[in-house]
């Protein structure tokens, strides 16, 4: 028989043809799909990035970026400030404890506060799906949480099975080790002074050991590897499902964090998030504005189909910090505290308003533990 496929395949046309073989139940309800190849070389890569990356850095470090200020929701304008703050926030539950009754609590109160949408693991989506029939509330659910570094084909299959279940938004965790595999050793000190969890001090003492183990502070990542997986997973989950990277900024520095920027731009993706909420510090200001900056070039020098978007998550706990996160240019946010946040917009909106509107939900519940909002 005669080959059927004259040209030969990419790694990632091998990789999704390998899924749809080994998954045949899914493929009628995948929709055209646009395979989308590895295209560039690393090389070829790290000279794009290399353009992004001046281009970015150049209007970060004339102070031109910190003073961009975007519209936020303004609580002088009462109840559409707060209909407007409230669908910026995707309403997350991500600890592993967490249970059906926490999940059901947490549709309801995105039902209530008319939330973007809720945010769980793959285990939850079909009762966050079915608890959300009929309301606007949308159902997002994570892939690769939370260390980003498993094989792309259980990323693959756990996208289809969250799309499968319903889910309309992935939120992807970037494999960012092999961004970093050639970094240079951190300082036990670093490790030490980490104010994170335990988990995070072997994340980050495992990050140590490899990249002291590793003597190629010059050497240009696999960047090929991660536009394949990207690249993969936009064409397994086609538009409309919203495709956002978690670039777990934390773990990266500013080069990195416009690299990985500039590989979701091509795979098209339509976010970039800044954190899980499980590895190092959650957003920050600074982070935020280089993510958006990195967005509006892509889209500018027409990487990617459209212009991606900027979420920022991890340690977004109060309505200060979700304001300064807006008015940087974010457009959603992943919090564990959206009805802490919602209850300081009503207050504020009274205040504002003469207390005219001021009324509080029946109930505050932070998701998160008891750690203080990290100033960050
Ligand atoms: O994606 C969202 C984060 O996991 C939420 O983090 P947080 O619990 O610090 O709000």
């Amino acid at each position: 028989m005669s080959d059927p496929h004259p040209i030969p395949l990419t790694e990632s046309e091998v990789l999704i043809r390998g899924f749809l073989a080994a998954n045949p139940d899914l493929d009628a309800s995948l929709g055209p799909i646009e395979v989308m190849t590895d295209r560039y070389t690393n090389e070829e890569w790290a000279a794009q990035i290399q353009e992004t990356e001046k281009a970015v850095m150049r209007e970060v470090e004339s102070g031109a970026r910190a003073r961009k200020l975007y519209d936020g929701p303004k609580m002088r304008n009462g109840k559409e400030a707060l209909r407007q703050l409230a669908l910026t926030v995707d309403h997350t539950v991500l600890k592993l404890d967490a249970n059906s009754k926490a999940i059901d609590g947490l549709c309801s109160e995105a039902r209530t506060e008319e939330f973007k949408s809720v945010c769980v693991r793959l285990n939850y989506v079909q009762r966050c799906v079915s608890n959300l029939k009929g309301s606007p509330v949308l159902v997002a659910c994570v892939v690769g949480f939370h260390e980003g570094t498993q094989d792309t084909y259980s990323k693959l299959r756990e996208a289809r099975a969250a799309v499968a279940a319903g889910a309309a938004e992935l939120d992807v965790v970037l494999n960012h080790s092999l961004l970093t595999v050639h970094n240079p050793p951190v300082t036990p000190e670093h490790v030490l002074s980490s104010k994170d969890s335990a988990i995070d001090s072997i994340t980050a003492a495992n990050t140590a050991k490899n990249a002291s183990s590793s003597d190629l502070g010059d050497e240009i990542p696999d960047y090929s590897a991660i536009y394949r997986e990207l690249a993969s997973i936009r064409s397994l989950c086609p538009h409309p499902v919203v495709l956002k990277l978690i670039l777990e900024t934390s773990q990266l520095t500013d080069h990195q964090i416009l690299a990985a920027s500039h590989l979701a731009a091509a795979a098209n993706f339509d976010f970039i998030k800044t954190s899980t909420g499980f590895n190092g510090h959650g957003a920050t200001l600074p982070h935020v504005q280089l993510m958006v900056a990195a967005a509006e070039y892509l889209a500018a020098t027409g990487v990617g189909r459209s212009k991606m978007q900027v979420k920022a998550s991890g340690g977004v706990r109060s309505l200060e910090t979700a304001i300064k996160m807006l008015e940087a240019g974010a457009e959603r946010l992943g919090t564990s505290s959206g009805l802490w946040i919602m209850q300081e917009a009503r207050t504020k909106v009274g205040e504002e308003r003469g207390n005219q509107e001021g009324e509080r939900p029946p109930q505050t519940r932070l998701y998160t533990d008891d750690s203080v909002a990290g100033d960050y």
